[in-house]
């Protein structure tokens, strides 16, 4: 058997400000083609320069890291919000670390994290830094989410967007590499599917980011200057179950080898609504599209993803809220 691979996309020349103009159409048949087959793909994306990129890593995230850890725990949303900030020394997660933004692609929040974190420094670059990419990654993920409601048949209602609208995660990690009494290759994050609806994983320089095709190989994703990953998630696999999971919400997992540090940055789309729905007219109970998923809370979900519960399932969407069918 051959090397599995993700499939490409190319993004150039799809504009997000303008659905349906240029490549758009095309790009939206290989979009859904591939959520259906591997659940993501590489995309080409030219429009995060590689400057930009350097300047996230290089400026940014380094520096952020270099922090001591006091500092890096003042990224927190409070106790409801438990994986919305600073990660670290957790039990199962070795020589790993994130921190995250809320509304990363926002300039204020990043300008609220950075006064957070560098109090009394002039971020002014770093705010830059962060938010122009984050702004870049958001631009494809709402081209994307709008590719899939496209390719899916569902009506993009402009109005009611807004009155159930997204909102982002932008999560910074660093992963160290392995240690002298550590393997030439260690899964730092392991196997686990995402909960949100869409993720775009910038890789820098390192690669780590393993994803599992349908077949149950693992494909180790090299990074490149011009590309992310794109990925769906658990939130977008309910919505779309009706249809025999169109979209399937990949396994994935983060290993180094090598001595280099790893740095990722990825950025998380999360449905607004505390309650994720599938929607009525896409349940068909006598058209052979019966409900596979009950309604479910997005935050009690992502708790029993963590739970001693949750921990004993591969599938935890299946085991939480399942309808047998
Ligand atoms: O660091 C990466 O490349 C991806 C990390 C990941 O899968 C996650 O944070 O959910
Ligand atoms: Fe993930």
């Amino acid at each position: 058997m051959g090397a599995v691979e993700l499939p490409k996309i190319d993004f150039s020349g799809v504009d997000a400000s303008a659905p349906g103009t240029g490549r758009w159409d095309a790009v939206r048949a290989e979009v859904m083609d591939a959520l259906a087959t591997f659940g993501c793909f590489d995309a080409h994306y030219p429009a995060l320069a590689p400057a930009q990129r350097a300047a996230l890593f290089d400026g940014a995230v380094r520096p952020l890291f270099a922090l001591p850890v006091d500092a890096k725990r003042r990224n927190h949303y409070g106790p409801g919000k438990p994986f919305h900030g600073y990660l670290g020394g957790l039990p199962g997660l070795h020589a790993y670390e994130s921190l995250a933004i809320v509304g990363g692609p926002e300039l204020g929040a990043v300008q609220a994290f950075a006064d957070l974190l560098f109090p009394a420094a002039d971020n002014a670059a770093f705010c830059e830094a962060v938010h122009g990419a984050a702004a870049r990654m958001a631009e494809l993920e709402g081209a994307v989410r709008r590719m899939v409601m496209e390719g899916l048949g569902v009506a993009v209602d402009e109005g009611q967007a807004q009155s159930a609208p997204f909102w982002h995660l932008f999560r910074m990690s660093e992963y160290g590499a392995p240690t002298a009494d550590e393997r030439a290759r260690e899964v730092r994050y392991g196997s686990h599917q995402d909960t949100n609806s869409l993720s775009v994983v910038c890789q820098h320089e390192v690669d780590g980011l393993e994803m599992q095709a349908r077949d149950g190989r693992w494909v180790l994703v090299r990074p490149s200057p011009a590309s992310l990953v794109v990925m769906a998630g658990n939130a977008l696999r309910v919505r779309t179950a009706w249809s025999n999971d169109r979209v399937h919400a990949p396994f994935h997992r983060i290993s180094v080898g090598g001595d280099a540090t790893r740095y990722s940055a990825i950025l998380f789309s999360v449905p607004g609504e505390p309650t994720i729905r599938v929607r009525d007219e896409l349940v068909d109970e006598a058209g052979g599209h019966p409900r596979r998923f009950r309604d479910y809370d997005y935050d009690e979900f992502v708790r029993f993803c963590v739970s001693e519960e949750g921990g004993r399932h591969d599938d935890k969407l299946k085991a939480y809220c399942g309808v047998a069918v």
